[in-house]
């Protein structure tokens, strides 16, 4: 299914949140919305699964206008950041309502189970379960219905680190099993990263930039993506040291410590996976660049700059 999104606007009493939204999602594409807090992507989801009405513009879902059909006509699933399960069924009981084909039920249900790990949990009723196992129980739930189009909002985020990244290779790879359209909603861009075909970052209600994870993170649009994209982000300073009248954003990766014609002063180093992430004091800003040792804060230190995008 393709999911098409043209001129899309929508409020809350005055106050305008989508502010003209166009997206063309392909046929099982995992697509990514990101963006900060209150940048209207859960919003912008809710809207596609009908569960807000829209002001104006229209959403196609596989050439058919959905824009005023009822949830439940959309052919789409999703799973919220505050999963709601049925208190008063087991986990098994929960999982098994979705299924249309009920003869196929116990086999789907133990393989769906035991991927996401929630597979000894199946007699439980849902108060018995944590927050992340019960997040996970939501996930199998939206999953098992087979759904032409998948909507999550932020389905991980009540998972541990070691569980985020068992459950992220899990989606990938049913999405990617069944094709299924994935349109996806988070604010952390390591996720989105790593699970996007393609990311369109939001920003006060509107698209800034879409393309594949190495583009946005590559080429930014502006100053904005560069220094909300990439872990740490781009540094943006001025480039006047070198006689460009503009802001520049340079990658950490982009500064090579130890030597070169520019001069900072170290006011920050991090130990970040077996680097050392040197926070520099230069031209009147701060830039970040890795060293192989640690370098004592207040040191004088030498740099070049590889490569910069100039905004
Ligand atoms: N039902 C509502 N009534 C009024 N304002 C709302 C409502 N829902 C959301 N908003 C406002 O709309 C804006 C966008 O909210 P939305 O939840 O879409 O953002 P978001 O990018 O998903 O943020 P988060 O990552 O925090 O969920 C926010 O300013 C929020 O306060």
């Amino acid at each position: 299914m393709s999911v098409s999104i043209k001129s899309l606007e929508k409020s809350y009493s005055k106050t305008k949140i989508l502010k003209g939204i166009d997206l063309e999602i392909d046929k099982g594409e995992f697509f990514v919305l990101l963006g900060f807090s209150g940048s209207g992507k859960t919003t912008l989801l809710r809207c596609i699964a009908g569960l807000e009405k829209v002001d104006s513009g229209k959403i196609i879902i596989d050439g058919v206008d959905v824009t005023n059909l009822e949830p439940s006509k959309r052919g789409v699933s999703m799973v919220f950041q505050n999963y709601v399960l049925y208190p008063h069924k087991t986990v098994y009981e929960n999982l098994l309502l979705p299924v249309e084909d009920k003869k196929d039920a116990k086999k789907k249900i133990e393989e769906i189970s035991k991927a996401l790990g929630i597979h000894e949990l199946l007699d439980r009723m849902p108060s018995q379960l944590s927050g992340g196992q019960q997040q996970r129980v939501a996930l199998a739930r939206a999953l098992i219905k087979n759904p032409r189009v998948l909507l999550m909002d932020e389905p991980l985020s009540n998972l541990d680190a070691p569980q985020r990244i068992s459950a992220r290779r899990f989606i990938k790879e049913l999405q990617r099993k069944e094709n299924i359209t994935t349109i996806y909603v988070t604010h952390d861009q390591i996720e989105a990263m790593a699970l996007a075909d393609r990311i369109a970052v939001m920003k006060d209600g509107k698209i800034l930039q879409i393309g594949k994870p190495e583009e946005i993170y590559n080429d930014p649009i502006n100053e904005f993506v560069g220094s909300f994209i990439g872990d740490p982000p781009m540094s943006i300073i001025n480039g006047n040291f070198m006689k460009i009248d503009k802001k520049i954003g340079i990658r950490a990766d982009d500064v090579v410590i130890g030597d070169g014609e520019l001069e900072g002063e170290v006011v920050d180093v991090e130990f970040i996976n077996g680097k050392y992430l040197v926070h520099i004091k230069f031209n009147g800003s701060e830039l970040r660049g890795y060293y192989y040792k640690r370098i004592n804060e207040g040191e004088k230190i030498k740099f070049e700059i590889k490569k910069y995008r100039v905004f």
